[in-house]
């Protein structure tokens, strides 16, 4: 899906609680088409949400754990963000410029400086102070860390986002979309409709299939016309197993694609075109991605 000249990349955004994270990604988010999903994308992160336009798509990352750890899973945690960090293209510094720098502040300040990704300090709720209050809050700053760059922004307001994402997207290469513009995925939907064709095969088949079966939901979107396209894997351990959900000239998977799109079309209230595959597979236990459509997470 890569198209020339497009850009991507992945952004963390780390700061203390209340600073306005989520406000941020609302703000970017409520610009332009994108997505909200907590569909981890590693183990140690979580997706905030995407900004895709005709030329950039950039994925938000909430990396957690990025606070002072008082236990030792905390400590884990903490090792584990550091090196999420290192992977970014940039991390997103979020502070309250109405809060005064503190122990945490430093302490985010500090596991900052032993990764080499760009770190842009954003100086945020700049609507509650005077403009000719910001050059010593910067200041302040400045003198805690070489930032690349450092922003100030309204998340609420949506002063300056604009700003901040061409200044972001300045710091990513050249890559694919990673998530399709229109996607709508998010992990109940995508559970239950997996759990919906999963019931289908289990009223329609006998005892030797259930157990075997795992169903994927692979792609989610919507067109503009409305109509969700839903693609799905049925997961089956043995060959034998394929040849009996397919059943003769495909009719029993074609019977079990109908009766799963009707109830879907009653859960979504859209127009549904679903394609379902079979495919065969000894490991699915162990894929991953199949056991996190099952509810299985790792955060
Ligand atoms: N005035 C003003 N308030 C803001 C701004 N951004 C966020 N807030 C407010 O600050 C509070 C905290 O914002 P959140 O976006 O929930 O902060 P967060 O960093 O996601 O917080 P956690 O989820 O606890 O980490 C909310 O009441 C927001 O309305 C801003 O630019 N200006």
């Amino acid at each position: 899906m890569s198209k020339k000249g497009f850009k991507s990349g992945f952004v963390a955004i780390v700061g203390r609680p209340n600073v306005g994270k989520s406000t941020l990604m609302n703000q970017v988010i409520g610009q332009k088409i994108a997505i909200m999903s907590d569909k981890p994308q590693t183990t140690r992160n979580k997706i905030h949400g995407v900004y895709t336009t005709d030329d950039i798509q950039i994925v938000f990352l909430d990396t957690p754990g990025i606070h002072k750890p008082n236990s030792k899973l905390g400590n884990y945690m903490m090792k584990a963000a550091e090196s999420a960090l290192s992977e970014v293209d940039a991390v997103l510094f979020l502070t309250d410029v109405t809060e005064d720098l503190g122990g945490g502040d430093r302490y985010i300040i500090e596991r900052l400086k032993s990764v080499n990704t760009p770190v842009f300090l954003v100086l945020n709720k700049i609507d509650k102070i005077q403009p000719d209050a910001m050059l010593p809050v910067i200041d302040k700053w400045r003198k805690l860390h070489n930032f690349t760059e450092i922003v100030p922004v309204s998340a609420l307001q949506g002063n300056n986002v604009n700003a901040l994402l061409e200044q972001v997207s300045k710091y990513l290469g050249e890559g694919p979309m990673y998530y399709p513009a229109d996607q709508i995925t998010d992990h109940p939907e995508q559970f239950v409709c997996a759990e919906l064709i999963r019931e289908k095969i289990l009223q329609m088949t006998r005892e030797e299939i259930p157990h075997s079966i795992a169903v994927e939901i692979e792609s989610m979107s919507k067109q503009d016309n409305g109509l969700v396209n839903i693609g799905a894997v049925i997961y089956v351990e043995r060959d034998s197993q394929k040849g009996i959900i397919i059943g003769k000239s495909g009719a029993l998977l074609k019977e079990i694609g109908k009766q799963a799109r009707t109830d879907m079309e009653r859960l979504l209230g859209s127009k549904i075109f679903l394609e379902l595959w079979v495919k065969v597979n000894k490991d699915w236990r162990n894929r991953e991605s199949v056991l996190k459509t099952l509810g299985f997470r790792n955060d």
